[in-house]
């Protein structure tokens, strides 16, 4: 769009590193030289291009990522946010002009379906700082603090479409964190199930999250398998500028063992017909096709590559190479001619190098900390090389996707589909038995930097190994797969839960399922009433003693299947959080309902607690937020009056019921005034597809909405259609003046009658989340 941004330039600030402790300076993003003489020369190398495609790569490299985000939620709901991002923002954006250019409004991606992929080509920077696209911005932070927007590289968004997932599959992230493409993964399963439909159908409740390296996986084969491995990331440099600073030949060889082993025990964990999904966000085909080609070689005709050039229309890709060259530590091409046969790849058990990834003699592995104990040569494995046979792989059928064909980071993608069960030779057995003795910690040790940038995530795509537990100690006592690998032998080591006070490495209490006949499950089922069938499903606490504040529930297969497995694995984090006990003792019962599970118990809940607004009274209610009875209509009062005392409740409110044609007509005509108001809100909310169900506080003679500050920004917006003042006054984010100095003083809002206050509601503490 070619509008300049100033940024500011130099201030170099001081960093404490944290193991070393020494005081190195570090440069800001903007004031990285955006070149890499080792880089350029191997990309260069490997032939991917003609020059002046290659030149064109090296520019988008150096340009800024435009900003993309994932609408989530269920269809109707990201319909809405759609239609808000269409009606109020893309307008404003078009409108606004700075020394003659013009901003490109946000735009969808074409290739990612049903519209939920978005771009806008900004800069972060921009987006951020620049007063005319303030309101977006904050739009974009509300929406992704209450989960209803994902921001995520718009190439990072591939692999999870390409997966291909279904409602009732079972699915493994196997390298999940941070959880974006779990997250991804989640809403496509439950894209086509029917609002409504529980215990499968809203906000996940069939999610578990494990961190164990003595992992429970050996209990399951998965129809669907991501492996979006760690990997030097050289493909998101543009999001991550410090790239061009500590790119070297060293990291892709060390990360290749570790990429090997994951992809063998993913392919391992599938089913027979199921789909394997490989991703990087590295260009390097030593993490890429190396990996592929050696494990179609491995499985021998188990594994297939899927030809899936039909699949996202409209993404421009490039097909994998079946070529590519080998370069080592010094940046020294190396001949496959020099494959030592000497370690079949991971078989060579009792070999230490084995365990850890090829190194160099180098002046670099001087800085290593493991520098005595690692190989002082560089190790010419075979998997580095093109196999003989690459030609026969079918690896063009792998994807690449690079900068410059619209826009992007680059990514690599390859699909695999099982076509049968692996034979366990010896080898086979043995291989996948190490992968769980990978300390990938040393494998992504780098090569001392001493120039971070300020806003570099230490290279994002393996800066989270601390999240993963990677026991070295116990990889004797896997399970070896045996005979056929359904009919595994389950050595598992069992899971004792214990107290964390005792044992200090656990975070958080185990959750324990509750009994429904006694204790806290049976007074919340007396109370609310909730139909029988609701309990196929389980409900969890951690234990505590009985003291546990917090009900969490899953759907009835992964209760099932927690059931089976029990205590086989640890689980760090299980289904939807659905009732808390505030600190401060209720009357009738001690839980309360809380937003995330409102949705999914409104089917089961004794109709009793659920009160349907019309517009007027929604809108009072938004405006007031703990209105009383009285200030509402009489048809609302009288039922009102008619609930229980002191309970949750839930409030719904069907958007597209409320406004005539004429008024749609009317206020489409005279769309800006401010007598309009309360007609354009009217309109807004009647595009509006989805109900909007909240929990809410009955007290005494009022109601309190009973949701969190940013859930209640947003709602807001969507409903009362504030936003089609935006330009007349970006800071204001609510027009109607009572509303907004409500809205900014939620927190301070006075107690009605000795109820429950909105900061009170807003505060009810819960355990702690891990
Ligand atoms: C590219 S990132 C994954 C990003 C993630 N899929 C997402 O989209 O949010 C790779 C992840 O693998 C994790 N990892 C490293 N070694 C692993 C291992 N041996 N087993 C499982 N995960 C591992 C890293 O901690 C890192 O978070």
């Amino acid at each position: 769009m070619g509008k300049k941004f100033n940024k500011k330039k130099g201030n170099k600030r001081i960093r404490l590193d944290a193991d070393t402790k020494v005081i190195k300076p570090s440069i800001r993003a903007s004031d990285i030289v955006k070149e890499n003489e080792k880089f350029e020369k191997f990309y260069k190398a490997q032939n991917l291009f003609s020059d002046s495609e290659y030149d064109e790569m090296l520019k988008y490299f150096r340009t800024f990522l435009p900003t993309s985000f994932r609408i989530t939620g269920t269809r109707s709901q990201a319909e809405d946010l759609i239609m808000q991002i269409k009606r109020d923002y893309i307008p404003y954006i078009e409108s606004v002009e700075i020394d003659g250019e013009k901003f490109k409004p946000p735009h969808e991606i074409n290739w990612y379906p049903n519209g939920l992929g978005w771009s806008f080509e900004v800069p972060k920077v921009a987006l951020k700082k620049s007063t005319h696209l303030n309101d977006f911005h904050k739009f974009l932070v509300t929406e992704s603090q209450i989960g209803n927007i994902s921001r995520q590289e718009a190439v990072s968004m591939i692999p999870p479409l390409l997966l291909d997932v279904h409602p009732n599959q079972s699915v493994l992230d196997m390298c999940a964190a941070p959880g974006s493409k779990t997250a991804q993964i989640l809403e496509l399963m439950h894209a086509n199930v029917p609002e409504g439909v529980v215990p499968d159908g809203i906000r996940f409740p069939n999610i578990y999250i494990e961190n164990n390296d003595k992992t429970g996986s050996e209990l399951f084969r998965f129809d669907r398998i991501l492996a979006d491995v760690p990997c030097s990331g050289d493909g998101t440099i543009r999001k991550n500028p410090g790239i061009w600073q500590s790119w070297n030949y060293r990291e892709p060889i060390h990360l290749h063992k570790i990429q090997e082993k994951l992809l063998k025990r993913a392919a391992y964990l599938l089913k027979v017909g199921g789909r394997l999904v490989y991703s990087t966000c590295s260009m390097n085909p030593i993490e890429n096709e190396a990996i592929v080609a050696n494990a179609l070689n491995f499985f021998e005709g188990s594994l297939e590559l899927v030809d899936v050039s039909n699949e996202l229309p409209g993404l421009i890709r490039k097909p994998g190479l079946s070529s590519w060259k080998v370069f080592d530590m010094d940046g020294v091409e190396r001949s496959s001619d020099e494959v030592v046969e000497i370690s079949e790849d991971l078989d060579d058990d009792d070999d230490e190098e084995s365990a850890t990834p090829p190194q160099e003699t180098s002046k670099s592995a001087k800085s290593s900390k493991n520098a005595e104990n690692t190989p002082k040569t560089f190790r010419p494995y075979k998997s580095l090389f093109p196999p003989k046979n690459a030609s026969e792989l079918n690896l063009d059928r792998c994807i690449r996707i690079y900068p410059h064909l619209q826009n992007t980071g680059a990514f690599f993608v390859a699909v695999f589909e099982k076509k049968k069960e692996i034979e366990c030779a010896n080898n086979v057995k043995k291989a996948l038995s190490k992968i769980h003795t990978i300390d990938s910690k040393s494998a992504i040790e780098k090569s001392d930097s001493s120039v971070v940038s300020e806003n570099q995530v230490a290279n994002s795509s393996v800066a989270h190994e601390e999240e993963i537990k990677i026991d070295t100690q116990d990889s004797e006592n896997l399970p070896l797969p045996t005979g056929k690998p359904d009919c595994v032998p389950l050595k598992q080591t069992e899971y004792k839960p214990s107290d964390p006070r005792i044992d200090p490495s656990l975070n958080e209490n185990p959750f324990v399922f509750l009994d429904p006949v006694k204790g806290s499950l049976k007074q919340i089922f007396d109370f609310y009433d909730f139909a029988p069938s609701l309990l196929e499903g389980g409900f969890l606490a951690r234990f505590d003693h009985d003291q546990h504040r917090t009900v969490y529930f899953v759907s009835k297969s992964l209760k099932n299947l927690l059931e089976s497995s029990r205590n086989k694995f640890r689980m760090v984090n299980t289904g939807v959080k659905i009732l808390a006990k505030p600190a401060s003792k209720l009357p009738g019962c001690e839980f309360r309902l809380v937003a995330e599970g409102v949705p999914l118990l409104l089917p089961f809940i004794n109709s009793k607690f659920v009160i349907d607004m019309d517009y007027d009274d929604f809108k009072t209610f938004l405006e007031l937020r703990n209105p009383r009875f009285n200030q509402l209509s009489d048809k609302v009062n009288k039922i009102l009056q008619q609930t229980t005392k002191q309970t949750s409740i839930i409030v719904r409110f069907r958007p597209t019921s409320i406004t005539s044609s004429n008024d749609v007509a009317e206020g489409l005509n005279g769309a800006d005034s401010a007598e309009n108001n309360s007609i354009n809100s009217n309109i807004a909310c009647s595009i509006l597809k989805s109900p909007i169900v909240l929990p809410a506080w009955r007290a005494n003679e009022s109601i309190s909405i009973h949701i969190d500050k940013n859930e209640l920004r947003s709602i807001i917006v969507r409903v009362l259609g504030v936003s089609a003042d935006i330009g007349k006054n970006n800071s204001v984010l609510v027009n109607n003046s009572k509303t907004s100095e409500k809205f900014t003083k939620v927190e301070e809002s006075e107690e009605n009658n000795n109820e429950v206050s909105n900061s009170e509601n807003a505060d009810v503490s819960e355990e702690k989340d891990s």
